[in-house]
């Protein structure tokens, strides 16, 4: 690995991708390619294969998937296990025939049993059944993690995958029917509290708990992934903490400063109860993530408030 080699960042427009690409760039790597879905649409087969016969990339991120909140993926199970599988398995596949001597591949912490012990350990996976509400997702996450691991296994190449917890951060989906919680909570108090504070209705009970990372943390690992090599296949990324939904309300009403009440809708799934990484492997291994959540949620509605007219809302149909 060279700051010359050819970093290909699948999903470089998106939310952790552009992390990526802006810390890679700050540290003077200068052969990096990015396109968008509308340049290369990783779903097409044979047009990832001649992308890669052509630019032949020495390294691959895939920061590109089908991405949403609890809603998106409870209302959209074909394409959340099908989209992702076919993005992952060209990329993977076209990395192998071109000779691509790392890949990083970005799972989720959605994984995990619903009910496994906490915190989750990589060793979890595939000891119970999935939250119902985004086991499609995580169905093809896994499948992802295997074909790295088979990979990895059968031709000894540094195919490695790091599950990520909950992140958040600047360049995140705002939008209220397909965003994450933490996103479309910064949105409906700021629009509220601009509406002389009125009332806030956030989805299901409050009381799932949940972790959450700042996007340039979670760039930070790839790049700590990029630059060693890791001697396992896969890695938990996160804080090692976590909260209620109902905190988290609170801290993000205390940030954006509203005042009004908060409601809530129990017509609305609260997903899994609980899902804390237990991140020591990465800890172990020299990474650790460095900005808390206050300042994190803090820099994101910054972010927000500069971006008001133009931040990313993803439609889904
Ligand atoms: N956000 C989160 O809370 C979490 C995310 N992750 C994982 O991290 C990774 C990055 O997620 P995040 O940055 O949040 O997601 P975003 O939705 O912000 O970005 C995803 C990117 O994938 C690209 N993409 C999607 N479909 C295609 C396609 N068919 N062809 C080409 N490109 C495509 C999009 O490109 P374009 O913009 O050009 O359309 C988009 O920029 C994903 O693997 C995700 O599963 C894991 C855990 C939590
Ligand atoms: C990263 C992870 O993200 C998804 O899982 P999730 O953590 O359940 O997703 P979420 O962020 O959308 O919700 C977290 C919690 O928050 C509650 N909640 C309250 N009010 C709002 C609200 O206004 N919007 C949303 N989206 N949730 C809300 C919501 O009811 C739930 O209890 C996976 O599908 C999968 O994609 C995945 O891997």
């Amino acid at each position: 690995m060279s700051k010359e080699s050819v970093i290909y960042i699948a999903g470089h427009r998106g939310m952790v991708g552009s992390a990526i690409w802006r810390q890679l760039s700050e540290k003077g790597y200068t052969n990096l390619i990015g396109l968008t879905s509308s340049e290369l649409d990783l779903k097409d087969q044979k047009a990832v294969a001649e992308f890669f016969e052509t630019k032949k990339p020495d390294v691959v991120i895939d920061a590109a998937a089908k991405v949403g909140g609890i809603l998106a993926n409870n209302s959209y199970p074909y394409q959340f296990l099908m989209e992702n599988m076919q993005i992952q398995n060209n990329l993977i596949d076209a990395s192998l025939k071109n000779d691509v001597e790392k890949f990083i591949f970005l799972g989720s912490s959605c994984i995990y049993p619903k009910l496994a012990p906490q915190p989750l350990k990589e060793e979890y996976l595939l000891t119970d059944s999935l939250e119902p509400t985004n086991e499609w997702y995580a169905v093809a996450k896994i499948t992802g993690i295997k074909t790295c691991e088979a990979i990895r296994k059968q031709f000894d190449k540094d195919y490695v995958s790091l599950m990520p917890t909950n992140l958040y951060g600047t360049h995140d989906n705002f939008d209220l029917n397909t965003s994450h919680v933490l996103p479309a909570m910064i949105r409906k108090f700021h629009e509220a509290k601009e509406n002389d504070n009125a009332p806030v209705t956030l989805w299901g009970s409050g009381t799932p708990m949940r972790e959450f990372l700042f996007v340039d943390d979670m760039a930070a690992s790839v790049i700590f992934a990029l630059e060693n090599r890791l001697p396992e296949h896969l890695y938990n990324v996160g804080t090692g903490v976590d909260l209620t939904i109902r905190d988290l309300a609170e801290l993000i009403q205390k940030v954006t400063g509203h005042t009004g009440e908060i409601l809530w809708d129990a017509e609305k799934p609260d997903g899994t109860p609980r899902k804390l990484m237990d991140v020591s492997k990465m800890h172990e291994l020299g990474w650790k993530h460095k900005v808390d959540l206050e300042a994190g949620i803090t820099k994101t509605y910054h972010w927000f408030l500069e971006n008001i007219n133009n931040f990313k809302e993803v439609k889904m149909s």
